[in-house]
């Protein structure tokens, strides 16, 4: 409890510094809508009791009195409600960055990969405004719960039997909730037709799925089984609506029991002498909107409850990242040149929550300099040695050493400047096109000259040339721009990696998966030739990963996976030679298909 109360009172800080105005009134509101309730019923006595004896002017004030809590109530519970979204958004300032900066600080994957680690933070990311709306709930839930507190105060004043009628306004509470549960059962027993009909309809209204769908002369069967499955879904929901109808009915009829003989209790009280006219009047009043005020007592702590799986993701997010960032303890700043190299000894790394290893007592070293290929086949290991080389996972076992110096002990954010990198699953960044290069190199985010050297290196040139406004043109068409295709996107993508100058480690993840052949030769040539430079210049080790050993047939060192195992390593020359080895038995396969 004291760490909600402790989120809550840092968001009410965010609230009253950024938006203090109206962070004020939204208390001020609260109070006089209170006030102005009860001042309404107290107001209207007043003048029914001073209509009875005669006395014009204080029934007249007490009318004014009347109207102008009236209109305060009337005005104001609208101006709560306007308040509300505002001072939310206003937290969500503060709080959004801080969830978008724990997630991007912590330095390891597992946070973003690990299924059972994705539901919470999840809930973190994409709910932050339930956490910042949270707050206000609470507020509203309070200000119900001392409404429920001034009515039943004026009502006890009148009766104290009166306040026997609050089991009355609770109970069709309960009822209500009777008929919402069942519409909810219904809802999720036929959530499943309901899918299956969304699924019909968009498969025979969309452009992607209609055109197979129209050959095949298959629409009408579409269609018709789409309103199959539609009326089955609607039908039983209808009925479970229905249901729900009566339960409120049964509701209303228990309170309006309550209701009429609070009425004549009131009644036989005022007609014995124990009471007023005025106290009738005011107990009507008050007693006919028990009800709501019970709900939304009820309604508002129901909702600032239903913030607690939200909140409970943000404690864990933020413990999560306290914990991965206590764990960091590389300091050492990265060589500003390779010597030695790049040495694997004895590595090994299980994904969480799998059965086998990933990488299996890997031990290699790669000279200061060489390009390295990495071959096997699908899912034997290999974009897994890249991540441990860019510090997103440690090794379980063994350990990477970079010029002698263990990967671990190195400062991550230092070692990253020092890494150029293009992935399989590259990012797309619907940005103005130089920006979206630019940003592989932030210091030169704007250097023109730089972004259009590395567009040339991923042979990115001619698409700049087709796009309307050039280097300036906005990609992505939901944000009014162009739209590029799969292999458009991994030139780009392509183009952000060779923005930095001097990398120590160069890393092409199947850079070019998405583009044909003759571009993926070009873009290997090039990008062989830049690797050659980086080695001159900085010694400089290059990390090729590819599917098609043809391309990789220039490489110093390659390595081949099987099963997270380091089967084979060595030139081409000497692993072609190898007589049943695997390289040589896949090379001959691709090849194979490549000439037939
Ligand atoms: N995030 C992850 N969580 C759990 N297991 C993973 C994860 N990423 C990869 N793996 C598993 O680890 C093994 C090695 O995966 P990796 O991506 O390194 O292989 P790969 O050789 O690069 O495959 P591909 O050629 O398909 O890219 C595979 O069995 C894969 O299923």
């Amino acid at each position: 409890m004291r760490r909600y109360l402790a989120l809550w009172a840092e968001m009410l800080r965010i609230s009253r510094r950024r938006a203090p105005a109206a962070t004020a009134a939204m208390f001020g509101v609260c109070a006089l809508t209170i006030a102005a309730a009860a001042g309404i019923a107290l107001s209207l006595r007043a003048v029914i009791d001073a209509s009875a004896h005669g006395t014009l002017g204080t029934a007249v004030a007490a009318a004014c009195g009347a109207a102008v809590c009236y209109g305060v109530t009337v005005t104001f519970q609208q101006t709560i409600w306007d308040l509300l979204p505002l001072l939310s958004d206003k937290t969500n300032l503060e709080l959004r960055p801080q969830i978008q900066g724990w997630i991007a600080g912590i330095e390891g994957l597992d946070h973003l990969e690990r299924t059972d680690f994705l539901d919470r933070l999840e809930g973190a990311r994409d709910n932050s405004w339930q956490i910042s709306i949270s707050l206000w709930h609470l507020v509203m839930a309070a200000r119900s719960g001392l409404q429920l507190g001034v009515t039943l105060l004026i009502l006890g004043t009148v009766s104290p039997w009166l306040l026997f009628l609050l089991p009355f306004a609770a109970l069709p509470l309960w009822f209500d909730h009777r008929g919402k549960q069942a519409v909810v059962d219904t809802e999720t027993a036929t959530a499943e037709v309901f899918r299956l009909q969304r699924h019909l309809f968009q498969l025979g209204t969309r452009a992607d799925s209609g055109k197979d769908i129209r050959v095949a002369g298959a629409s009408e069967e579409i269609a018709r089984r789409q309103a199959a499955a539609w009326d089955e879904a609607a039908h039983l929901r209808y009925r479970a609506r229905m249901r729900a109808a009566r339960w409120k009915f049964g509701g209303w009829a228990v309170f309006a029991c309550g209701f009429v003989g609070a009425l004549a209790l009131v009644a036989y009280q005022a007609a014995q002498g124990q009471g007023t006219a005025g106290d009738v009047v005011m107990a009507v009043t008050v007693a006919s909107g028990l009800r709501h005020t019970v709900q939304q007592s009820v309604g508002r702590t129901a909702s600032t409850l239903a913030t607690r799986t939200a909140i409970e993701s943000y404690f864990w997010l933020r413990e999560y990242a306290a914990a991965e960032m206590a764990r960091t303890v590389g300091t050492a700043p990265s060589p500003a040149r390779l010597d030695k190299g790049i040495a694997f000894e004895h590595v090994s790394y299980r994904y969480p929550g799998m059965d086998r290893l990933a990488l299996d007592d890997v031990s290699v070293r790669i000279p200061a300099g060489t390009v390295v290929a990495i071959v096997g086949e699908y899912g034997s290991g290999k974009t897994t040695l890249v991540k441990l080389l860019a510090k997103f996972y440690r090794p379980d076992d063994g350990r990477i050493t970079i010029d002698g110096t263990d990967l671990a002990d190195l400062d991550t954010a230092d070692w990253r400047s020092h890494i150029s990198a293009a992935f399989q699953d590259f990012g797309r960044l619907k940005t103005i096109f130089a920006e979206g290069v630019g940003l592989g190199d932030l210091p030169h985010l704007t250097d023109r000259e730089r972004i259009t050297r590395a567009v040339r290196d991923a042979d990115a040139t001619s698409l700049v040339e087709r796009l309307p406004q050039g280097m300036d043109t906005q990609l992505g068409r939901e944000l009014g721009g162009v739209e590029l295709s799969e292999g458009q996107w991994q030139r780009v993508a392509l183009a952000r990696a060779v923005m930095r100058d001097g990398p120590l480690l160069f890393v092409l993840d199947e850079p070019t998966a998405s583009l044909d052949a003759p571009s993926e030769h070009a873009i290997f040539e090039r990008q062989m030739e830049r690797a050659r430079q980086l080695a001159e210049h900085t010694g400089a080790i290059t990390v090729v990963v590819s599917h098609r050993f043809s391309t990789v047939t220039g490489a110093d060192l390659i390595l081949v996976l099987d099963r997270g195992r380091l089967v084979e390593s060595g030139t081409h020359g000497e692993l072609s030679a190898l007589d049943g080895g695997r390289y040589a038995d896949l090379y001959q396969i691709q090849a194979a298909a490549y000439t037939t």
